[in-house]
């Protein structure tokens, strides 16, 4: 199953949000969902964010992939992206800003950690090259 998630950056934070059914119950996780058989992981993500946080977003870059086995297997693009607006939540029951180094404090999907990482480490130079953006 192919999937796009959204590290969305906003005023130098990053955006997390708490899934409120499913496998993920009470797990954070970047938004985003499965990508369509009849759109690309850019259009999908577009859809995704739109939908779930109610948000434009704007500069989508790629930033890894990551594969994982749930109950099936986990191709997961991840992208980084802006927007300036504020989320209206309807799947999630909550949203935070945070910085990279501050998402463990929260419970987050496991399978994520390289994400995470990659975004600890280039979280200098990753928030300067969006700060200019919006
Ligand atoms: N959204 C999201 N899903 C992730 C992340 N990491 C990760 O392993 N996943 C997995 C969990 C799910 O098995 C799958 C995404 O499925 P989903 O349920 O969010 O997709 P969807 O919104 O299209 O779901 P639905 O319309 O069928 O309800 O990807 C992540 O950071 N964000």
């Amino acid at each position: 199953m192919k999937v796009v998630c959204a590290a969305i950056i906003r005023n130098e934070k990053i955006g997390i949000a708490k899934r409120k059914s499913k496998i993920s119950n009470g797990i954070y996780e970047f938004p985003g969902g499965k990508v369509e058989d009849n759109e690309t992981e850019i259009e999908a993500l577009k859809r995704e964010i739109k939908e779930e946080c109610g948000i434009e977003i704007e500069n989508i870059q790629f930033f890894m992939k990551n594969k994982d086995f749930q109950e099936e297997e986990i191709d997961l693009s991840c992208f980084v992206c802006t927007t300036t607006q504020e989320p209206v939540l309807s799947v999630h029951t909550n949203f935070i800003w945070t910085t990279p180094d501050k998402i463990y404090d929260y419970p987050f999907f496991e399978s994520d950690r390289c994400i995470v990482e990659k975004l600890i480490e280039e979280w200098p130079c990753l928030k300067e090259q969006m700060k200019i953006k919006y």
